[in-house]
């Protein structure tokens, strides 16, 4: 059993979503997709937080689960190994934008899934269609059981298949020397040559299992080159407001 910090998915949710249709709640849902270092976790969070939604942080399930796998020893490079783990996948993510932890079964795992043995063996299980989609699945309930107005999600395909329907739809991109940039300095530790070209690998084999590059139709580009990060909440934050509008005077959601 997964879910979120206030919830307990029930398993009526997961077949009620079977039918491969975005979350039907009423509150307002927020989604954000764009490459590594755009700015995804950090934005959304304190967008979220401003508006008074939940946070929804979706790469924490896929590197978690890659986690789980290197932790076990298991094959992650094996898919049929990586499959039958979703069995037993017992995931947990706070969803307060102040409370953000992430955790595997008993285990604590919010900071040790940003690790770099993590992060460079997560596109071996982002690429299976069997995990996506039960990750997609998990997303769904979680969103349908947040008991904020609203929830920010944010990923990759999330605009495209998690919520298509969301109230918002947002790419959030920002120049490869921009995220290149931000994530070389968190990472304080490795040289920003290796930050740079692990970013890039991992955007492309990310690129191959979903168009996270290029804006949807009906999906708003927010590019954060040029602005700084309260610029970039704030610009965030009015693309809600203004969807929001146009859902309160019955226009479908920027179709
Ligand atoms: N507009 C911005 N200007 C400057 N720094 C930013 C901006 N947006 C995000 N950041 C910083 O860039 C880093 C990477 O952002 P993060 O949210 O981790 O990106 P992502 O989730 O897309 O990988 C963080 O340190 C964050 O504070
Ligand atoms: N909706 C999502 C979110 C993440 N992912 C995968 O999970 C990885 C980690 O996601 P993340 O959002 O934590 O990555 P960052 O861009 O924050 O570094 C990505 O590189 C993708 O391989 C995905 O496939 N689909």
């Amino acid at each position: 059993m997964s879910g979120a910090e206030n919830l307990v998915p029930g398993e009526s949710d997961a077949a009620d979503s079977a039918s491969g249709q975005a979350a039907s709640a009423p509150t307002v849902v927020v989604a954000i997709d764009g490459p590594a270092g755009s700015g995804k976790s950090s934005v959304s969070k304190q967008a979220a937080l401003k508006l008074g939604y939940a946070y929804l942080d979706t790469g924490a399930a896929y590197r978690a689960l890659a986690w789980m796998l290197l932790d076990r020893g298991l094959d992650a490079e094996n898919p049929a190994v990586v499959i039958e783990s979703l069995a037993e996948f017992d995931f947990t993510i706070g969803t307060e934008p102040e409370g953000y932890f992430v955790k595997v079964g008993p285990d604590v795992v919010t900071v040790a899934i940003r690790e770099p043995w993590v992060t460079s063996e997560v596109r071996l299980v982002a690429r299976l269609p069997e995990v996506r989609a039960h990750l997609t699945e998990m997303f769904r309930s979680i969103i349908r059981n947040t008991s904020k107005p609203g929830i920010v999600v944010e990923g990759r395909d999330i605009t495209t298949v998690v919520a298509p329907d969301a109230t918002a739809r947002i790419l959030l991109t920002a120049s490869e020397e921009a995220r290149m940039g931000r994530r070389s300095a968190e990472l304080v530790d490795q040289s920003a040559a290796v930050v740079g070209e692990q970013l890039r690998s991992r955007d492309r084999a990310d690129s191959r299992v979903v168009d996270f590059m290029n804006a949807a139709d009906g999906v708003t580009t927010v590019d954060s080159t040029e602005l700084d990060f309260d610029q970039t909440v704030s610009a965030v934050v009015e693309v809600v407001h203004l969807a929001s509008l146009r859902v309160f005077h019955g226009q479908h959601p920027q179709r």
